[in-house]
């Protein structure tokens, strides 16, 4: 079953008014660096005085089993007991850590979800996924669990950088690309910046909650939210290994957009015009991904450890038109290089 969520103004007060409920017998806080810095202030009036900071190292590449390790210390050293909770602020590395790290602490004590970045807002907190990087693999440790809750402000987002709004909103067109043909539309002829994302988050949250109702463990259905990221997380993964090119995640995801719907396009799914309309849409957002056609096949690999995989196949989810995701789709590894040579030929 879906967690409630509230979004806008009332979300803060809400969640107070959760925290203050008999049975819990502590509220741990965990955030990041920034989010320590800039968005505890607006959360602090609701928390109840006695509440305990876990701050960790902000960045993708602390969603890492270290630093689960001293979030579990810190709790142990605080004894927590099981009715603690614990109060993710932060964006999806906070979301997808503090969830892991909650879901394993004595086999699991509640957690609530407080988003600040787009991306958080719109896609990582809502559906129970959570987990952390493992041997250069995205997301390789986890568990699905659900939150208690999540608690939606979009007022946090006046405080982050463009390039992470950019990067939250390639989840958001990768919504629209798997379920929403309408809304794709009007968005690309709006272009991608608004000072009221409320409407966008409401609507995102509300599209990906009803895909994982119909499939929360990911067995079928919730592969069509994942559109992008066979591609996305092997570029986003290799270029992790390559310091001072590390992207952000909808970064990568963005341009597994464009790569992926080329390979709907190749089966024959989709309509090359509709490929057309993708790509003018991401890049006129995203800038391109810079990387040599020698690193196409070290790239490629990493899609060998997706987790839609089943043995040697490599299941993709395809577009069979704007608005119609289709998930497993086999794909061969040469394909998947073949498609990042084509984003390669589109960058020059
Ligand atoms: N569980 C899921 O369903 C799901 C969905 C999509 C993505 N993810 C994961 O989410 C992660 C990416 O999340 P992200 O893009 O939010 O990155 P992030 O959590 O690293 O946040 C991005 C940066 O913004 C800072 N920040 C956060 N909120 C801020 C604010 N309000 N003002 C100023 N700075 C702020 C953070 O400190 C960080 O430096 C990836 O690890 C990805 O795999 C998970
Ligand atoms: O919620 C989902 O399901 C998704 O696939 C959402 C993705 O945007 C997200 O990046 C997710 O963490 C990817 O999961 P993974 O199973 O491919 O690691
Ligand atoms: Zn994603």
């Amino acid at each position: 079953m879906n967690s409630p969520v509230t979004i806008g103004a009332e979300a803060l007060p809400e969640l107070a008014a959760y925290l203050f409920r008999p049975g819990i017998s502590r509220v741990f806080v965990l955030a990041d660096a920034n989010t320590a810095r800039l968005c505890l202030p607006l959360l602090e009036p609701q928390l109840p005085p006695d509440y305990f900071l876990i701050e960790i190292p902000a960045g993708e590449e602390y969603k890492r089993l270290s630093v689960c390790d001293t979030v579990w210390c810190q709790l142990t050293e605080q004894q927590a007991d099981r009715h603690a909770v614990l109060v993710n602020l932060g964006g999806g590395v906070v979301t997808d850590l503090g969830g892991f790290c909650a879901a394993l602490y004595k086999r699991g004590i509640g957690f609530v979800q407080v988003p600040t970045t787009l991306l958080a807002q719109v896609d990582a907190s809502v559906g129970g996924k959570t987990g952390i990087d493992f041997q250069g693999f995205k997301n390789q440790l986890g568990v699905f669990q659900e939150p208690l809750a999540v608690f939606i402000e979009p007022q946090f987002l006046e405080t982050l950088d463009p390039r992470q709004l950019k990067s939250g909103y390639a989840e958001v067109l990768k919504h629209w690309l798997i379920a929403d043909a309408a809304a794709f539309d009007s968005n690309r002829r709006l272009g991608w910046l608004t000072d009221d994302w409320a409407p966008i988050i409401r609507e995102s949250i509300a599209l990906k909650q009803r895909i994982v109702a119909q499939d929360p463990l990911e067995a079928g259905p919730r592969k069509l939210l994942n559109f992008g990221h066979t591609v996305g997380h092997a570029l986003e993964s290799y270029l992790l290994t390559q310091p001072g090119r590390e992207v952000l995640h909808g970064e990568a995801v963005a341009a597994g957009l464009v790569c992926e719907s080329w390979l709907s396009v190749q089966r024959g799914l989709l309509p090359a015009e509709d490929l057309d309309k993708i790509e003018t849409f991401v890049f006129s957002v995203f800038d391109r991904i810079p990387f040599i056609l020698l690193e196409t096949e070290a790239i490629a690999e990493f899609a060998l450890q997706d987790k839609k995989n089943e043995g040697a196949t490599i299941n993709c989810t395809l577009l069979k038109g704007i608005g119609q995701g289709v998930y497993d789709q086999p794909v061969t590894l040469g394909e998947i290089a073949e498609s990042l040579r084509y984003y390669h030929r589109i960058q020059s």
